[in-house]
């Protein structure tokens, strides 16, 4: 395909109620859309980067400029180009993995639009739904919190993931197990809030049946999640740690990680994500797709992610309104507690024209 047009909008949703993790409180959702256009089709990609550089080390902005500045460009100046050899084409450009996964999705929007393939047929999903967990901020009180996770299982999530961090653990970990029983599907969250000197604390949630331990450190410490991984019953998921396929690789060798969830935005890419899916199956380790506070775009194709066969834990994908009061495309809703994978072609949503202008901040245009 030969890219005619660029377009990023830099987007600003308001969350329908803070979202408190290890790495801070976020209230409004900056993202940047971006709107490949070429002859045969229109494809759209969505950047997970925040507004800060807290949970990896790109940011909205910084995505924005090496978009515009460094990766565009270079796609442009292409006399054709494919989802898959847009990797290869931005490989000179060290990192930026989210500003790259926005591209390289947009462009595969676009190509499975002109073949009329949906992202499910193109990843090659196996499922036709997907069962929705939702991940918990951390609260201001326990009782609070119980409240929050009431609600979420009478909507019918199938798991719930409790954001935690020094201070906030044993004791609403405890609360929500003694509260909603021993068949709740519980997972923890720490966005890499503890240090190696925290194992036999951390060895205290073994106590509570919980499905994992998502990313308990540094996400470069892979030995010492390797160290915690032999000291706890309960299994370790890598998120931050795990940005490539090489990366999960060397997590699973060196016994860093039971489990792996998987974000396309994280790891370059939804193609880059299929191969790390791959390589975690040819290893006998699960995965689940984690959220970024998508919009319908970025849900969209973590739902055709999901429904990939190795994915056999409950994800990260909810339904729009668990952030969204009104996401820019027709809303993700929970169906029984899962998400209907769309079957359209690409993603299988567009946005909204009144609703992209309304979150819309900033837009800029690049052409060949
Ligand atoms: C720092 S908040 C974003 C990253 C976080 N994401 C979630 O907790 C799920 C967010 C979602 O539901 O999209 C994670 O570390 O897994
Ligand atoms: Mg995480």
């Amino acid at each position: 395909m030969r890219i005619e047009r660029v377009r990023l909008r830099r987007i600003s949703l308001p969350l329908v109620s803070p979202f408190r993790t290890s790495l801070g409180t976020e209230y409004e959702r900056s993202a940047l859309v971006v709107q490949v256009s070429t002859p045969d089709a229109e494809g759209w990609g969505e950047c997970v980067a925040g507004a800060d550089p807290d949970y990896s080390s790109e940011y909205v902005e910084g995505a924005e400029d090496v978009l515009l500045r460094h990766l565009v460009p270079r796609l442009l100046s292409a006399e054709t180009v494919t989802a898959h050899t847009v990797g290869p084409l931005l490989a000179a450009v060290k990192g930026h993995r989210m500003a790259k996964a926005a591209l390289e999705m947009a462009v595969l929007d676009a190509e499975l639009r002109s073949q009329g393939l949906s992202f499910a047929a193109g990843l090659g999903a196996v499922a036709d739904r997907v069962p929705s967990g939702v991940s918990v901020g951390i609260m201001d009180s326990v009782p609070e919190l119980i409240d929050a996770v009431a609600a979420y299982l009478a909507q019918g999530y199938q798991r719930i993931k409790l954001k935690i961090e020094p201070g906030w653990d044993i004791v609403p970990v405890r609360a929500v197990r003694e509260r909603f029983g021993d068949d709740t599907l519980l997972q923890v969250d720490a966005n890499a809030a503890y240090t190696r000197a925290d194992t036999r604390h951390l060895a205290r949630l073994d106590a509570f049946d919980l499905l994992l331990i998502e990313q308990p450190l540094d996400e470069e410490d892979l030995l010492g999640h390797a160290a915690l991984a032999r000291g706890l019953r309960t299994p370790i998921c890598l998120d931050e740690s795990v940005v490539s396929a090489r990366s999960a690789a060397d997590a699973i060798a060196l016994g860093a990680c039971h489990i792996v969830n998987i974000k396309p935005g994280r790891v370059g890419g939804y193609l880059e994500a299929r191969r790390i899916h791959d390589l975690c199956a040819a290893a006998g380790i699960p995965v689940w797709c984690g959220g970024m506070l998508e919009t319908g775009l970025g849900r969209a194709g973590n739902a055709a992610l999901a429904a990939l066969p190795n994915f056999t834990l409950p994800g990260d994908v909810s339904a729009s309104n668990r952030y969204f009061a009104t996401d820019i495309t027709e809303p993700f809703t929970l169906q029984d507690g899962h998400l209907t994978v769309p079957t359209a072609p690409g993603l299988g949503v567009t946005p909204i024209p009144a609703a992209l202008d309304r979150a819309t901040r900033t837009t800029t245009e690049l052409h060949r």
